[in-house]
């Protein structure tokens, strides 16, 4: 798992080991990661490094610091370096020395404009973890300038550190390249970052615990069922779907496909759509009503089921049943509109509530807001369940605190029906046993990765994500290297 920490916490194991290093040491360890990965930037989108132009923008703290020393160490490989400061009077002084020293031009932002338009690559030095709230008029219109590729050092200027908020005009990185630990924009605005080089400037052993994680291949490929000699149908958990209508069948056909596909285990289907079901997951033991089901060692309950009588009476003997429950879509607004539901459940065993924000309100009555990681925490707590917050970047947070944050590939499950394909996904880990927090970020992984497989950059659909999904188990058992992202 990668580690995601605070701006709080990454200062704090920072003022630790500046305590113990030279002066200007840590700043020149991450100026010089920078502007390695610069020299690569400018090969790609200049077709050179000696001879190109890079504009720095520098802010008044140590990000500026950050630029004007990569900016030193590009203008010993040849390349054409102009800083524009935003603050002349308070730029890093020993940043703005090297630089000038290397032979540097440094221009005042009224002269910004044409530097900028001329560069092949701007490096965004404006602020960095010490930033607050939206970038001030000055930085911001100074961004109306920059048409090259932006490197962003540390993170785009104009995106909160914590929260990945946008509030007003922001850098759009091509590409960030970040010192000592992940922070939690990297994670919440992929949008904005681009991809993301972690730089190591030695401050691991100064960092405990990390705040947020995100799962990588790895541990999706560690924990996901796959049968062994000793299993058999039963063995690896019977997972039970219980979704769709008789007018809706989509919903079932998909949630219950999703399950078909992520284990061997037997899949059973409960509901009004048993006849769409068996026509297409001939697999699948179906029958018409949760009372008939049989034993399943989850429940997933709650695509097209409706939110009248019927719909609860469901989700009421689901949650009764004492094995762990993935409720989404109408199951959440069941429960949004009648919590006493809930009272069917053993709070002792594992519950995935998996909202989008529309959904998430209904559950707490406020919008998930800009800080989404706090929101999930908080509802997690609240509903003693692991609360998995869709959208862009989905949140899934555990009732002891844990988060994980998935970073998706691209917007491609931005297509009806994708959410019952997760659903299905979730619940098949469950009935597999693997704990639900765990559960529910292994199968947003997988899902992320089988939109992108499915739409190979073009429109998709839920039935074209549910397909790939065995590919996506494929390419996370081998994954392709990767030192970047
Ligand atoms: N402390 C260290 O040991 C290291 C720090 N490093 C760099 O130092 C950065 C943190 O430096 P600082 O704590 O000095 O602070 P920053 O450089 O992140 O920002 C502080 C400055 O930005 C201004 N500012 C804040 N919000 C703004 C906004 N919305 N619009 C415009 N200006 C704004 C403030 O007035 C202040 O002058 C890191 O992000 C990283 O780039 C790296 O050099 C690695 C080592
Ligand atoms: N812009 C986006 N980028 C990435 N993933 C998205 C985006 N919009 C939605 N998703 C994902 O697609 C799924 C949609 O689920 P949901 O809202 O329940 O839709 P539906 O009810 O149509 O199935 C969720 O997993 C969500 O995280
Ligand atoms: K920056």
């Amino acid at each position: 798992m990668q580690g995601i920490w605070t701006t709080d916490r990454i200062r704090a194991a920072e003022e630790r080991l500046l305590a113990v290093t030279p002066e200007g040491a840590l700043m020149r360890r991450a100026a010089f990661g920078a502007s390695l990965r610069a020299a690569d930037m400018l090969t790609e989108h200049a077709g050179r490094v000696a001879g190109s132009r890079v504009a720095l923008l520098v802010g008044a703290g140590n990000n500026g610091g950050d630029a004007l020393w990569a900016g030193a160490f590009l203008l010993r490989r040849g390349v054409g370096v102009t800083a524009v400061l935003l603050k002349p009077e308070r730029a890093h002084p020993r940043g703005l020395a090297a630089l000038r020293r290397a032979g540097g031009r440094v221009v005042p932002v009224e002269d910004a404009p044409q530097w900028l338009t001329r560069a092949d690559l701007v490096i965004d030095g404006i602020v960095g973890i010490s930033a607050s709230g939206p970038l001030r008029p000055q930085a911001a219109e100074l961004l109306e300038h920059v048409s090259a590729p932006v490197l962003a050092i540390d993170l785009p200027s104009g995106v909160d550190p914590d929260t990945g908020e946008v509030a007003g005009p922001a850098v759009r990185a091509a590409c960030t390249v970040t010192f000592g630990a992940r922070k939690p924009v990297h994670a919440l605005n992929p949008g904005h970052c681009g991809p993301v080089e972690l730089v190591d400037i030695g401050l691991g052993d100064e960092l405990a615990d990390p705040d947020l994680f995100r799962l990588d291949a790895g541990d999706v490929a560690a924990h996901w069922p796959l049968p062994g000699p000793e299993d058999d149908k039963y063995s690896q958990g019977v997972v039970g779907i219980a979704a769709g209508s008789a007018t809706y069948p989509g919903a079932a056909v998909l949630a219950t496909g999703s399950a078909v596909r992520a284990t061997a285990g037997m899949v059973r289907y409960a509901g009004p759509a048993a006849d769409a079901v068996r026509a297409h997951w001939p697999e699948t033991v179906a029958t018409g009503s949760i009372t008939d089901a049989g034993r399943v060692q989850s429940w997933a309950v709650g695509p097209g089921i409706g939110t009248g009588r019927e719909g609860r009476e469901v989700l009421e003997h689901a949650l009764g049943q004492g094995v762990p429950l993935c409720a989404d879509a109408d199951a959440i607004t069941i429960i949004a509109r009648a919590p006493a539901v809930l009272d069917a459940r053993d709070p002792g065993t594992p519950l995935v509530l998996t909202p989008h924000a529309g959904e998430f309100e209904r559950l707490t009555g406020t919008r998930p807001g800009a800080d989404r990681v706090a929101a999930a925490r908080e509802a997690a707590a609240r509903f003693n369940a692991v609360l998995l917050l869709k959208g862009h970047c989905t949140i899934v947070a555990a009732p002891d605190g844990r988060v994980l944050v998935n970073v998706p590939r691209g917007s491609w499950l931005a297509t009806a029906g994708s959410g019952d394909v997760l659903s299905g996904l979730v619940g098949a880990l469950l009935a597999a046993g693997i704990d639900a927090w765990l559960a529910a970020g292994m199968a947003t992984y997988v899902h992320s990765l089988a939109g992108l497989l499915a739409a190979r950059g073009v429109p998709t659909s839920a039935s074209a994500v549910l397909a790939a999904i065995p590919d996506a188990l494929r390419q996370v058992r081998s994954p392709a290297p990767s030192n970047c992202g």
